[in-house]
């Protein structure tokens, strides 16, 4: 049984797919996260549209779910996830959600928006028909997962390529 947490979205933000006119709003909140790199905003208009037309085969699911908390009044990027939902052959052709690259901007941490995004990203998960959603985290963020209502299963295993 999935216990979510119900999380409203705050007076003053909105959540919504990421669209191209977030690039500088996007590449600064992930920089939160890790390094991002040189990405030109050509290269993240490809991706965008990219995410925007990949569906999975049955129904009418999208593959790639980037999204943005937006404060309303600045046009700030507060915050930015993706759900990716891969399509298996076990369980009966299931679908798996995985959660990705989840960063609130620091000035806009702490006020809830990142267990909002959570929320959203579960949410359009199950909606699309995913027997479970996961993700990998480092240790420091266990705690915020377990109160966005994931419990830890498994152990995270990796091959860093020499890049
Ligand atoms: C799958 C992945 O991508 S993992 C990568 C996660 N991203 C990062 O580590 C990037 C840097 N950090 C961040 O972006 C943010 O600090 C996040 C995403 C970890 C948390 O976002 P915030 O918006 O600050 O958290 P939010 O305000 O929604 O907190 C919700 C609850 O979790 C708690 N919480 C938040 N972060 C933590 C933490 N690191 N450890 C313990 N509890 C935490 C809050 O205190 C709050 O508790 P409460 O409901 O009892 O008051």
């Amino acid at each position: 049984m999935t216990k979510m947490v119900e999380v409203r979205v705050p007076n003053g933000f909105s959540i919504r797919r990421i669209q191209k006119q977030d690039y500088e709003g996007v590449i600064k909140t992930l920089s939160i996260l890790t390094t991002v790199g040189a990405v030109t905003e050509k290269q993240f208009g490809s991706i965008v549209e990219y995410w925007d037309t990949q569906k999975l085969p049955k129904g009418d699911v999208y593959k790639y779910n980037p999204y943005v908390i937006v404060e309303d009044s600045t046009g700030k990027v507060a915050a930015t996830g993706n759900v990716i939902i891969e399509q298996k052959l076990i369980h009966e052709c299931g679908l798996v959600g995985h959660i990705e690259d989840i960063a609130v901007g620091s000035e806009f941490q702490g006020k809830k928006l990142g267990a909002l995004l959570i929320n959203k990203l579960t949410e359009v998960g199950l909606e699309s028909g995913c027997y479970k959603i996961i993700l990998d985290c480092d240790p420091k963020n266990v705690a915020f997962y377990e109160k966005c209502g994931f419990h830890t299963a498994g152990v995270e295993m990796q091959i860093k390529a020499n890049l």
